[in-house]
Order: C-alpha cells, then structure tokens, then sequence
C-alpha cells in the first residue's frame, strides 16, 4: 500500500505540530514544529544528547509523543485508531542503529519477516522479493549468510534491505554510518541517494556526520539540548552563516571530520 501514490493532494511526506517528546514526565523536547517533502533527503542533526533518536522513535510510534501530532501523508498518525496506525506503520521503513538484525536469521530470512508479516506473498514469491531488495543495496550472493559472518557495513545494507522490503514511501535511519569507516559511510550514503531516486522514497536520517550531512542532505533540522527544540532549519549548505547562532557553527564548522561532496 502505498499512500504516497494514493494521495492526489500535495501534503507533505510527515508535517509535525506542536511536538513534545519526553520520558516519564521528562520533556527533552517540545514545541516542534516542521515538515519533510515527499522524495527529500531530511537530516535531523545536533550534537549528543539533544534528542535526535527521541524524535525519531516518537515519529515511527515507539514512543507515545507528551503533546502534539504527526501527520503521514495529510493523515494523522498520532491521531488515529490502531487500524489505521498498522496501516501507516507498513508506509514506512526503519533501519535502526547496528542494523538490527536477527542473528539467528540468514540475510534473506531477514528481509523476508515483514513480507511474511504483512503480506499474503507465496514462499516463492518471497524468495524472489527478497533476492531483488538484497540485488538493490548489493548483497547478491549474500543471501544465505548470517549476520555474524558479514561486515558492519553489509549488515546496514542488509537492514536497508529489509526496511525497503514492503516498498514503504518513507524510510528512518538512525545514525546509518555509526560504526562506519568513512569510505563505507559515503558508500551508504551513496545507496541512500539511489533508494530515493529509484524509487523517489523520503528518507529521514538521523546523524550527527558531517560527510553526510553536507553530502546528501536537501533539508535539516538541528536540534538543541538547552533549546529543548529547533535551533536551525534549512539546506546544510551555509545554514551556519544563515542562522549566526554560535551553537549551530560550531556543529557545522567543527573539523574532526573531512567535508566532502557538496549539497544541491
Ligand atoms: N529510554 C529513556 N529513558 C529516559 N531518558 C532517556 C531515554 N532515552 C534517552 N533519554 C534521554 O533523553 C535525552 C535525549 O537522548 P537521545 O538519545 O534522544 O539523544 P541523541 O541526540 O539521539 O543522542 P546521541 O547522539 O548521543 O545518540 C538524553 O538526556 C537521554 O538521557
């Protein structure tokens, strides 16, 4: 199913209002306010601590927001009855940080749960959507092998894999280079920019890399510990500059990390 091809009106991938996120009484985030184009490739940026896997784990629904709505596709996730919340959780993918695979599983028994899950598929059916998602993000002839038995970055391939096994419209990765050499987090990063134009997917990515941020990011948001919200918005390419807020230069012209590739 999809939602994004369904919908003929021009709302927004996800339009957030008025946003609080927190722990048992503990507000770490509040008042957030924004929205991510269909087909944008979004950062959510910021240093340790401010907050960034907290909003990603209250947008997916692992998290009960304090306050707030988030809307899929003009369509309230929040607001809406489990029916309609299993509906929009098959709209879109995770790739959660390790890539959090089971290891009792083979790489194609990976991607394989959520069609067994969520589709009336044939085995064989499977077997062979399963082998295209693993062709797609280049792990043909890995299908057959455990996680244990591949690299960091196979396994976050492989998650990529199985968090596009159902053709979601949005897909979350949560620190995807964590863990990551350089060269294989630009190969990741290359990966992402083929997954949304192939298939024209909005991805929301959480990171605090500046490779990545300044090498595929269209859009960011970054957020702040104290500020408790949004302290920057916009493409990552002299957002610094724009915004003057000592915080977001200091994130953004921090050199422990190379700058490569440039933003459109
Ligand atoms: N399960 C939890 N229960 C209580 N507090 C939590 C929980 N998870 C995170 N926090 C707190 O929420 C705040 C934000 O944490 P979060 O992990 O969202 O930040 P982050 O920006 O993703 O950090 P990092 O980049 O270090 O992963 C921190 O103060 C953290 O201690």
């Amino acid at each position: 199913m999809s939602l994004a091809t369904n919908h003929t009106d021009s709302s927004p991938a996800i339009e957030v209002t008025g946003l609080q996120c927190g722990y048992e009484g503990r507000t770490v985030l509040k008042d957030l306010n924004f929205s991510v184009k269909r087909g944008e490739v979004f950062f959510i940026i910021g240093g340790s601590g401010c907050g960034k896997s907290t909003l990603l784990r209250n947008l997916v629904g692992l998290n009960a927001p304090l306050a707030g709505e988030v809307k899929f596709f003009g369509q309230s996730f929040t607001a809406s009855d489990l029916g309609a919340r299993r509906n929009l959780l098959k709209t879109f993918g995770v790739l959660y940080q390790g890539g959090a695979l089971w290891s009792s599983l083979t790489l194609r028994q990976n991607v394989a749960l959520p069609l067994e899950e969520h589709t009336a598929l044939s085995k064989r059916e499977i077997a062979e959507l399963t082998s295209l998602k693993l062709a797609q993000v280049g792990l043909t002839g890995f299908e057959d092998y455990y996680p244990a038995e591949i690299s960091g970055g196979m396994k976050k391939r492989a998650g990529l894999a199985r968090a596009l096994a159902l053709d979601p419209d949005i897909v979350f990765l949560d620190e995807p280079s964590a863990g990551l050499d350089p060269i294989t987090s630009r190969k990741l990063d290359d990966l992402v920019l083929q997954v949304r134009d192939s298939f024209g997917t909005t991805l929301v990515v959480v990171s605090h890399e500046l490779a990545s941020i300044f090498g595929i990011a269209d859009r960011v948001i970054m957020l702040d510990r104290t500020a408790q919200g949004i302290i920057a918005e916009g493409p990552p390419n002299g957002l610094a500059e724009r915004v003057r807020d000592p915080r977001v230069g200091e994130f953004l012209l921090r050199r422990d990390q190379p700058r490569v590739g440039s933003n459109k």
